[in-house]
């Protein structure tokens, strides 16, 4: 894999589809879709419940392969890389806030971290620890509880945890299936934050969301509906995306015009 390009496409999609069979019937998920992502963008998916938001997520980094079609990371194909080399794409490449990618119940809320953040690459243990309270300070988590299990933390907690541990690598592309879904409107604002920050130092983040307000920090929304991309609303960038109305009333008149 290459070095990561300084601007241009970061992930490519071409013509890809994703279909299960389901007793003898088949299941059209994903259909034909195409998508480019320019790096350190902020992409938003959207769309209702079924849709294939997930699939897609699942799709892009790599978690799950497209029944047709090409992913392409960097300029290269990501369905070409055999298990491990797409297990090291992953852990060097991708962070990952998902409902299926739980935070080990045998380690503590720190170590869970820290697990990710020494994994592969070689950096000092000191440097990761100090990025880890760093991070963990921004979305509220106490001293106190770093040393707690996950079976101690309430399902926010181990959604603020889940968020941490998706960038304490600085990975290329952070991918977050609704990171917000279980957080109160504080928390939801210190991770919402913070995608922003990474996002604008470069990193590229994608998001799953239903909720307005975190669709609102995207610089693109896109709206998927059985399986296709059904438009995109271009927002831009923007520091004060909640407070900016022009924004707002833009995404809501293009989110009516989707019918959602
Ligand atoms: N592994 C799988 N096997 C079979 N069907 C699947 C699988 N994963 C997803 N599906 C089906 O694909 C469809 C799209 O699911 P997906 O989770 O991508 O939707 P979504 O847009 O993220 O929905 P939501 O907003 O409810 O999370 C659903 O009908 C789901 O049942």
């Amino acid at each position: 894999m290459t070095q990561i390009q300084q601007q241009g496409t970061v992930l490519k999609a071409s013509q890809i589809s994703k279909t299960y069979a389901h007793d003898g019937l088949q299941q059209h998920i994903l259909v034909n879709l195409d998508l480019d992502i320019t790096r350190g963008e902020y992409v938003v998916v959207m769309g209702p419940s079924g849709a294939g938001k997930s699939t897609l997520m699942h799709v892009l980094s790599g978690m799950d392969s497209p029944t047709l079609g090409e992913i392409e990371f960097d300029g290269a194909a990501i369905g070409a890389l055999n298990p491990r080399r797409l297990t090291d794409f992953r852990r060097d490449h991708c962070g990952f806030v998902f409902q299926q990618i739980h935070l080990l119940d045998s380690l503590s809320v720190l170590d869970n971290v820290l697990a990710v953040g020494l994994l592969g690459r070689r950096r000092r243990r000191a440097e990761v620890v100090r990025r880890a309270g760093e991070l963990l300070d921004r979305v509220g988590i106490e001293e106190a509880d770093r040393g707690k299990f996950p079976a101690m933390l309430s399902g926010g907690e181990a959604q603020r945890v889940a968020v941490v541990r998706a960038l304490i690598n600085s990975p290329a592309v952070v991918f977050a299936d609704e990171p917000t879904g279980q957080l109160n409107s504080e928390s939801s604002s210190a991770v919402l934050d913070l995608l922003g920050e990474v996002s604008a130092g470069g990193q590229t983040v994608l998001v799953v969301t239903h909720d307005l307000r975190s669709a609102l920090r995207g610089d693109r929304v896109l709206y998927l509906r059985d399986g296709a991309i059904r438009g995109e609303c271009v927002l831009g960038r923007r520091r004060d995306a909640e407070h900016d109305h022009d924004r707002l009333s833009r995404l809501t008149g293009f989110l009516d015009e989707m019918g959602w």
